[in-house]
């Protein structure tokens, strides 16, 4: 039986992930070669390191299958329905900022707002028979800010990865994605709009609520804790 730590796998949350622990006395790496995903502990008897993707962390916490989990802030509330009934969050980690925000291409010169981008959308479908398409891989996030702000003459194109590419390819108008340093966006004549902030995103430490901690590990699950100043 062991606790069971999830940290993302590769990348700048893997390697700050590690540094975080590792100032707390508790030394994560990878065992084996590069390409290996299995994790080594040093520092904590009974705590096993799990490597996944960032993206799969939120559903592995909800599972039950991991107790802890490094992951962004972004990824639990996109990916885990009523997330605060599956997950705790224990503490901010101050690393992988990241905004998730509504961009619409530079051009649209009238366009600053999500007000002017309901009225460019009721346009838009006017004039060419659709709707006029956002592409994300945020689904849940960009349909609850829409709503919430009243943008409903829309629709959501599924982008996995280079979404700011697809205003250029003529697949989406508008795109929500990840912005850290804006270079991006620029890079692709993107604006965000002034009101298109819909999630702060950071790394942030879980703790799931659906694993069961055996007898045996309570203890080392306080040690952790109080290891990491969070008992
Ligand atoms: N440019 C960035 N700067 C800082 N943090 C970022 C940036 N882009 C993404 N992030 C954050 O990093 C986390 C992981 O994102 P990423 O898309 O790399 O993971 P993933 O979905 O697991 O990817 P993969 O499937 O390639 O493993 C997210 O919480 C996201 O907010
Ligand atoms: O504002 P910036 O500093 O330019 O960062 C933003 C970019 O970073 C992320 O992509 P990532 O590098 O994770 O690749 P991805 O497109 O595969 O998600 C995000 O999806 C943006 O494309």
């Amino acid at each position: 039986m062991s606790i069971k730590l999830g940290v993302p796998s590769k990348g700048r949350l893997m390697e700050k992930s590690f540094d975080w622990f590792g100032q707390r006395g508790i030394a994560l790496g990878r065992s084996g070669s590069d390409r290996e995903y299995a994790g080594a502990v040093d520092g904590i008897e009974n705590v096993e390191l799990i490597l996944l993707s960032a993206g799969e962390i939120p559903r592995e916490l909800a599972a039950g299958r991991i107790h802890l989990g490094v992951t962004g802030t972004d990824l639990v509330r996109e990916k885990l329905a009523g997330w605060q009934n599956r997950v705790t969050e224990l503490e901010p980690l101050g690393f992988g900022q990241a905004d998730l925000i509504l961009a619409v291409p530079q051009a649209w010169v009238d366009v600053s707002t999500l007000d002017d981008l309901d009225a460019v959308a009721a346009a838009f479908r006017e004039r060419h028979g659709f709707r006029l398409r956002i592409a994300t891989k945020y689904h849940r996030l960009v349909r609850e800010f829409l709503r919430l702000n009243g943008v409903a003459d829309y629709q959501l194109v599924d982008s996995q990865g280079a979404t700011e590419g697809t205003v250029k390819n003529e697949t989406a108008e508008a795109i929500a994605d990840i912005t850290s340093t804006g270079d991006t966006l620029r890079a692709n004549h993107l604006k965000v709009l002034d009101d298109g902030l819909i999630l702060s995103s950071q790394a942030t430490l879980f703790q799931s609520r659906m694993a069961e901690i055996p007898e045996a590990d309570r203890h080392t699950m306080t040690e952790l804790l109080t290891r990491l100043a969070l008992g």
